[in-house]
């Protein structure tokens, strides 16, 4: 038998060691080469293969991680958007009722522990529903999108204004407002939304009324608050002073009288 095809006796054991003589040597050394070199390219050949494997994995996990982090970003939008439209008026997009409930009730917590005034404005706008009669929906929206920006433009960034509802605003003013700078503020208000305004070939105005209800002195609570800013509105506007503050002897509701009882 030639060297190179001889096999070592026992692949158990180590072959090379156990070689009687240099012939069994020879023939086992080879035998090493060879099935170490057959095991090198085996393991080479699997690594690449590996390689492979992982680096189409890596792919996957970051085409994955990519996919995840756009439907994240998706549902995070969509949350804020939810969070926004519960908050604000779609027409106007200025806060609506339930933010302003919600800011006046913070502010009211806080004015407690800083012994501050604030101040509840009421407005509504005279006539409205003759410009909705005269001009269509679609100008009293365009209108009420523009009262809209010229409130928040007369108002400080730090005070609030908000769309009640149908043709009502309401501003929070915090800080030490007195009765003079208040008064002067609804004035401005009124200057502004007044201001005549073009829509298209269309020249409109309207007008404001106002009613002014302050904390501590005509309520302590949001709901009182904004009642009786209201009240003082309808009183403004039933006699057209334009501005009226809250008079608790002329906008509350008179007592109502017990019933006599029979004897
Ligand atoms: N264009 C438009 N009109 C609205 C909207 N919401 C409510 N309105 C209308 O606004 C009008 C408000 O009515 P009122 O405040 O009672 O009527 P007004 O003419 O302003 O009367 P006074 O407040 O007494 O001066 C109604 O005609 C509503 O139909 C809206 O989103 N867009």
């Amino acid at each position: 038998m030639i060297p190179s095809q001889r096999q070592p006796a026992d692949t158990g054991r180590a072959p090379v060691a156990e070689a009687a003589d240099l012939e069994m040597l020879l023939a086992a050394v080879a035998w090493r080469l060879q099935t170490g070199a057959t095991d090198v390219s085996a393991s080479a050949h699997a690594q690449r293969a590996l390689a492979r494997e992982c680096a189409r994995d890596l792919l996957r996990l970051g085409r994955d991680a990519a996919a995840l982090r756009r439907a994240l970003k998706l549902a995070r939008d969509q949350e804020r958007r939810a969070c926004r439209d519960a908050e604000h008026d779609s027409l106007t997009e200025l806060p609506n009722r339930r933010r302003f409930d919600l800011q006046l009730q913070q502010a009211l917590a806080r004015r407690t522990s800083e012994q501050r005034t604030l101040a509840v404005l009421f407005l509504d706008l005279d006539d409205f529903k003759r410009v909705n009669d005269l001009h269509g929906h679609a100008v009293g929206d365009e209108l009420l999108r523009i009262v809209a920006r010229r409130l928040r433009g007369a108002l400080r960034s730090s005070d609030m204004v908000c769309r009640l509802g149908g043709d009502e605003f309401a501003c929070l003013v915090s800080g030490a407002p007195g009765r003079p700078e208040l008064k002067r503020l609804a004035g401005a208000l009124i200057t502004a939304v007044s201001a005549p305004l073009q829509l298209g070939e269309l020249q409109l105005s309207v007008r404001p009324s106002v009613g002014i209800a302050i904390c501590p002195d005509d309520g302590v609570d949001a709901e009182a608050l904004l009642q009786r800013a209201d009240a003082a509105m309808f009183r403004a506007k039933r006699q057209r002073r334009g501005v009226a503050f809250f008079e608790p002897h002329t906008d509350l509701p008179a007592p109502s009288l017990e019933p006599v009882k029979a004897a």
